[in-house]
């Protein structure tokens, strides 16, 4: 997908455009020297990676704070911080990465791109509560763990964004004997399989 095909399957602005530019050429110079994607994700880097984040953002585009746990490369905070540049310019996002190179080049994404976003390098585990409005996390962990972090990190009436693939039914049975949660699957528009999941309410059994 060209960014001409993101572009008719989302609607944004000529400045968001551009800053996934900016960021897409950052991506694909770091790349070379430590493994934030796969090369071959790399060729379809505008729906493999931003589109299937940004459907993240729609999902949220109300929230005034935002965790993106296991950023990795910056899937999908910095999606969600460069989209929120534009359509929500009030937002704050948090990028938790336990990866100290991975940690460096998403400041330096931030920074580069003026994003209202901070990077915390270290293990979500260890970070003192957030208190945000959302959590999200893209290919983290199983979904009861992801619910242990959610938990911990967010605000009262907070909710949870998880990307997950064709196993999420089977994640939810196994969270289900561990955790109370309300969630709505949404049909994911780059994997076939894929769902986002949104879950609110989110207590122990
Ligand atoms: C499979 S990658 C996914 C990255 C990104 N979310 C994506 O979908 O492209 C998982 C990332 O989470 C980070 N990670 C793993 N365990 C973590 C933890 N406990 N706390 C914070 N980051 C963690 C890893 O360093 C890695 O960058």
């Amino acid at each position: 997908m060209s960014q001409d095909a993101f572009r008719a399957a989302l609607d944004v602005s000529r400045e968001t455009l551009e800053r996934l530019d900016q960021y897409e050429a950052l991506l694909r110079k770091w790349n070379a020297a430590i493994n934030l994607v796969s090369s071959g994700s790399l060729k379809e880097v505008w729906s493999r990676h931003f589109l299937d984040s940004a459907q993240v953002f729609s999902k949220a585009s109300d929230a005034r704070t935002w965790a993106d746990m296991g950023s990795g490369g910056g899937f999908p905070g910095i999606v969600v911080a460069i989209l929120a540049a534009a359509e929500a310019p009030d937002l704050r996002v948090t990028l938790v990465e336990s990866d100290l190179r991975k940690a460096t080049f998403l400041t330096t994404v931030v920074r580069e791109l003026s994003l209202g976003a901070a990077v915390i390098p270290e293990r979500i585990e260890k970070v003192p509560p957030l208190a945000a409005q959302v959590v999200s996390a893209r290919a983290l962990a199983p979904l009861s763990q992801l619910l242990g972090h959610a938990d911990r990190h967010l605000a009262p009436g907070g909710r949870a964004v998880f990307l997950k693939g064709g196993s999420w039914p089977s994640e939810v049975e196994e969270a289900q004997k561990h955790w109370k949660f309300e969630f709505e699957a949404h049909k994911s528009k780059t994997d076939p399989s894929g769902v986002i999941l949104t879950i609110g309410a989110i207590s122990r059994v």
